[in-house]
């Protein structure tokens, strides 16, 4: 296409969003009119599904639950008034908490102020607000954030070390939607210890944000923990961002949870209009649809160019990866669906991966991500004429330029700046193109089997551990791994059972291997 053709087609395509400043352009992904036409059909289909989920209805059908945050910012969608008034009430109940803390009102026992927040959760329950920490928490909040999101003991200990003289004025939020997950449950479990290392009772500094009566609600509320908040079940994991999970964090570090949730509801009123030109996440659909042959056969690299966005990739990998990612259809149809997501953050990349997006295998489509405006206050010249952002706004467009010339295709995002109103437009832009998206390709959007076998596996694991060290104690002599295995009645599980063992090993966990290590099968095993 020339360069005359391509201007057209790029005004041609282009969405601008007035009231957020955003505009997307899919101009530099190659579709043509016929296949936007054969598409119209399922299009029609997905916008009618988003209005029956809008209303209430049972849009995740495996767990029987509504799925409803949409109204969490526009709280008059809600189907009853009693939802409604709970989503009303949880705002405010956030916002005087928040408030309470900042003026010192709510304070540690032994301080008047707290100063950090240590952030227990993990996938929704941390992706969210970790991505929103990033973007828009002031450079000197008023409490500041820090994440334990696994159960790595030596990432458990980083966190814990760098606020070991902190931990007097450190406020937990533990979050699990579920309150049963075990890697929270096992950072609770160690921030609770090192708060009792300190004398400090934990139940002051601690709160649970949960679904009501879940395991970890209930230990909150026995132990009198110092706040509840409660989670709905018609909000997944990964978009609770603008429910009380991401809300409390935010609010705390200071971050206009208001303006956050007015962008995100401006973008769901956009996204909402049934026509497929006038809507910006029907078109992100349409574009990640033709590029994957809706059958995702191409990954979608993020690359924000604005350092504060770095996690955006991060966030969206769950969101579009646990949301499409499913062997089955709707109709239970194998399908083996989904969009691999990676990215990072430009020009950086550009000194990474860019050289394969550019030259090597096709395998992507890439969404780049602008930021119109520079920093806040003027710029300094670094050459003649030119500000540091001009580079980066210049290694944006030739990035895009010289993709488009290999055929690579790309989307581009841009949005005046990164404030709590675009951030909060971003997550909903994206989270209703993944809605419509699972309808074009006839996915449930809202559930996760996929993980859920992933957690019985390890469980399964666990168990093993036990049976293994049971046969240990009870032997009381060295064997060999195979018997160790056929002894616990595992001999299928030989190599778990040594991975296991040289784990313990490793820990100084009383499990000793001796002999050749580059040869398990030589090895045998006792307790030291
Ligand atoms: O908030 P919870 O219940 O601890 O779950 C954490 C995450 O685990 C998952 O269920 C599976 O990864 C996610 O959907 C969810 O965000």
């Amino acid at each position: 296409m020339d360069a005359k053709a391509l201007w057209q087609r790029y005004q041609d395509w282009l969405y601008f969003h007035e009231g957020l400043g955003l505009y997307l352009d899919i101009s530099r992904m190659r579709f043509d009119d016929a296949f936007v036409e054969s598409l119209q059909p399922k299009f029609d289909k997905a916008f009618a599904d988003m209005a029956k989920l809008e209303k209430g209805a049972i849009a995740n059908p495996d767990e029987n639950r509504m799925v409803g945050h949409y109204w969490l910012r526009n709280p008059d969608l809600a189907p009853t008034p009693e939802l409604t008034q709970e989503i009303v009430q949880t705002l405010e109940q956030i916002e005087a908490f928040a408030e309470k803390v900042h003026t010192g009102a709510i304070h540690p026992p032994k301080s008047s102020r707290f100063t950090d927040i240590i952030s227990i959760g993990i996938g929704g329950s941390a992706l969210g607000p970790q991505f929103v920490a990033e973007a828009l928490a002031p450079d000197f909040p008023p409490l500041k954030i820090h994440f334990i999101d696994n159960s790595d003991p030596a990432g458990i200990d980083r966190v814990l070390s760098q606020l070991q003289n902190h931990l007097s004025s450190t406020l937990v939020l533990v979050i699990s939607k579920s309150g049963g997950t075990p890697e929270p449950r096992n950072g609770m479990i160690e921030v609770k210890k090192a708060y009792a290392g300190q004398n400090l009772e934990f139940a002051k500094y601690a709160i649970a944000i949960t679904g009501v009566d879940s395991n970890l609600d209930k230990v909150a509320k026995s132990e009198n923990w110092l706040a509840r908040f409660s989670m709905y079940d018609w909000v997944g994991g990964r978009t609770s961002e603008m429910s009380a999970v991401g809300l409390v964090p935010a609010a705390l570090q200071g971050i206009d949870v208001r303006a956050m949730l007015d962008g995100a509801k401006e973008m769901d009123d956009a996204t909402r209009v049934a026509n497929l030109k006038n809507n910006p996440a029907a078109l992100l659909a349409l574009a990640w649809y033709f590029s994957g042959n809706g059958k995702g056969e191409k990954d979608m690299v993020v690359l924000p160019y604005k350092d504060s966005l770095l996690l955006f990739s991060r966030y969206l990998q769950q969101l579009v990866m646990e949301s499409l990612g499913k062997e089955k259809d709707l109709d239970g149809k194998t399908v083996y669906q989904g969009i691999a997501v990676y990215g990072n953050k430009g020009s950086t990349d550009q000194h990474a991966y860019v050289q394969q997006l550019r030259e090597g295998v096709p395998n992507f489509f890439a969404t780049l991500i602008e930021v119109l405006e520079d920093r806040q206050g003027k710029s300094i010249e670094v050459d003649p004429g030119v500000t540091a952002g001009d580079y980066l706004s210049g290694f944006l467009l030739g990035t895009r330029q010289a993709l488009y010339e290999n055929n690579r295709d790309s989307i581009t995002v841009s949005i005046p700046q990164v404030n709590a109103r675009t951030v909060g437009a971003l997550i909903a832009l994206y989270e209703r193109a993944v809605g419509l998206y699972a309808s074009l390709v006839n996915v449930n959007a809202y559930h996760q089997p996929g993980v859920e076998a992933g957690k019985k596996a390890a469980a399964v694991i666990l168990d093993l551990q036990k049976r293994v060290l049971e046969v240990l104690q009870k032997e009381q002599k060295a064997l060999s791994i195979t018997e160790v295995a056929d002894k616990a009645g595992v001999a299928d599980e030989v190599e778990a059972v040594y991975k296991i063992l040289r784990h313990l090993h490793a820990n100084n966990r009383g499990v000793v291997l001796t002999g050749d290590l580059a040869k398990p099968g030589s090895l045998t095993v006792s307790l030291g």
